[in-house]
């Protein structure tokens, strides 16, 4: 059967050919009367079969004079002003954004709570996500078999967090070594690409495990996967589906997907057989790992294969390291903006290891500062201004009657509701102590802590399927910058200041290009103990 696009794309071909026919004649009238024909034809077609769409104003028109072509490419990288247009004007109804690729139907976050707990097969996070980054070219539609790699978060990584603080420490440690300058002088750094390594190494050894961690080959291909994916997605973002089966060979982005696919299969195919074979000789060595737990916990065939094994590395580190390496470097651009804060942070993470005596499991827990400010720094620079993005699979009625047809793609603006003053008194002033000030009311030591999610917070997601990795995630991101906090000193170069995030849709990135000046902490107190101690 001929899909819609097909047809679409059938026409326009005859379209172009009665043109170069009606020029050939000179029979102009003939032309513009085919071609307008062929476009009333088009969009009847497609109103006609196209997914029913709900009735909701469109944000971010200049005018009503503006053509949508001009909107959707204002959104790419404008839609900060277009989302918080839109959330401004509708935020307690519903409103459109114009994509490149599609609109996004923008919901109010008082139906969150009543959306969050549904099935799979009511909405669909998975849906909406392979369709933001064109999961069926670029190898992302792997999520569709199965959830193997969010089981094990949840049910092995998540719960031994802990225990496992011990190995990120010797990781981490490992990492700083080799990827910090360590030198008395100023160094100018891109500090964005260092985190990020230093990451991938971490991650790197609590999914593979040691050796495999600190394989070159391994980590470029873990970091690479994430750039190279959204390169492509991007570009085929920007053009109609019919294209796309086209278009991707063209793209040196997507050859190098499949690359990065392929050295993950070649790394990790052997260390699972070798795994297998351990167990199977009742001798299983080394530490557990992400690996080894996603081979104990696989339901079937498919999940066990090993060819898939690797390619849910892959997946785990798309979702992992380029989201906590741009948290972090926000927070480290932030504080290197307001240097007045460095000292009481820094105060913080010494007096609690020394009253520890060292690492121990509760120590992170009480960097409550720290943490007040990574979350404060979430908060202004969120990984996207969109989330909860999700799928209707069946048409959705909501408590008040509204109804959302079948195949809607929905998603909640995240970043305006944390910027709105009936949320955060003073939304646009950098307050690091904010969350940490929440805490001391009554009832509410353990509120606000940067991984908790509700229909507020939703940079992690909410509800069933938020992120199964937020946990780990904090925990690598308090561990690297209270080690820059006690090592180093920073600051940006001379008449340089922080600098603006990027976007690319809805999504925000911390500059790669920005730089920092780092070196070794002057008069660092060698008498704080950092090493993980079992307490
Ligand atoms: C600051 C860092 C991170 C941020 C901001 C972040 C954010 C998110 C968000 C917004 C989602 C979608 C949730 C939803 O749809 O409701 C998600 C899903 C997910 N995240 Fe994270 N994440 C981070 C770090 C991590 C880490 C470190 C891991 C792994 C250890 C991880 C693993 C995942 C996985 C497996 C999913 C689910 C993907 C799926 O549905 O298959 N994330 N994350």
């Amino acid at each position: 059967m001929t899909s819609l696009h097909e047809t679409l794309a059938l026409r326009l071909a005859d379209a172009a050919e009665l043109v170069e026919y009606g020029w050939q004649e000179r029979n102009e009238w003939n032309v513009r009367f085919t071609i307008l024909g062929t476009i009333a034809i088009i969009s009847f077609v497609s109103w006609l079969f196209g997914p029913k769409s709900i009735k909701a104003p469109y944000a971010g028109y200049r005018s009503a004079w503006e053509p949508t072509f001009l909107l959707r490419l204002r959104f790419i990288s404008g839609a900060r002003p277009i989302i918080m247009d839109g959330y401004n004007k509708f935020k307690n109804g519903m409103f459109k954004l114009r994509r490149m690729d599609s609109d996004v139907l923008i919901i109010s976050n008082k139906y969150v709570d009543e959306l969050r707990q549904l099935p799979e097969t009511i909405i669909s996070p998975i849906y909406a996500h392979i369709k933001n980054v064109m999961g069926k070219y670029t190898t992302a539609d792997l999520m569709l078999e199965g959830n193997l790699h969010t089981r094990v978060l949840q049910a092995k990584l998540t719960p031994n967090l802990v225990q496992y603080m011990d190995i990120v420490q010797q990781e981490m440690d490992f990492a700083f070594e080799v990827e910090m300058p360590q030198s008395d002088d100023w160094t100018e750094v891109q500090i964005g690409d260092i985190i990020l390594r230093i990451i991938a190494r971490i991650s790197a050894r609590t999914f593979v495990g040691h050796p495999l961690c600190r394989n070159e080959e391994w980590l470029h291909a873990s970091i690479h996967y994430t750039e190279n994916l959204f390169m492509t997605a991007f570009a085929l973002r920007m053009t109609p589906t019919f294209v796309h089966p086209f278009l991707v060979w063209l793209l040196p982005s997507w050859y190098r997907v499949h690359q990065n696919l392929k050295t993950a299969k070649k790394l990790i195919v052997p260390l699972v057989k070798e795994h297998a074979a351990n167990i199977a000789a009742g001798n299983p060595k080394g530490d557990d790992t992400v690996l080894k737990w996603m081979m104990g916990m696989a339901e079937n065939e498919n999940e066990a294969n090993p060819n898939k094994l690797a390619h849910r590395q892959l997946l785990l580190s798309l979702a992992s390291i380029h989201t906590t390496g741009m948290a972090t470097t926000h927070t480290l651009y932030d504080l290197a903006a307001h240097p007045e804060y460095i000292t009481e942070m820094r105060e913080e993470v010494e007096s609690v290891l020394i009253e520890d005596g060292g690492m121990t499991k509760q120590t992170l827990s009480k960097f409550r500062k720290l943490e007040s400010l990574m979350k404060e720094s979430q908060r202004l620079n969120p990984p996207s201004y969109l989330a909860f993005n999700r799928t209707a699979m069946k048409p959705i009625t909501l408590s008040d009657g509204v109804q959302i047809p079948k195949g809607t793609h929905f998603a909640v603006a995240s970043g305006p509701i944390l910027l709105d003053a009936e949320n955060n008194p003073e939304p646009e002033k950098f307050d690091p102590l904010r969350f940490y000030r929440k805490r001391q009311n009554p009832g509410e030591a353990n509120k606000h802590l940067l991984p908790m999610t509700d229909k507020n917070h939703l940079h992690f997601g909410h509800g069933k399927y938020a992120c199964p990795g937020r946990f780990f995630a904090v925990l690598e991101m308090k561990m690297i910058l209270a080690r820059i906090l006690l090592d180093y000193e920073f600051k940006y170069p001379e008449g340089h200041g922080r600098p603006r995030n990027l976007t690319m849709d809805e999504n925000v990135l911390p500059d790669p290009a920005a730089r920092l000046l780092v070196r070794n902490r002057q008069g660092k107190n060698h008498n704080v103990p950092t090493k993980y101690v079992y307490a």
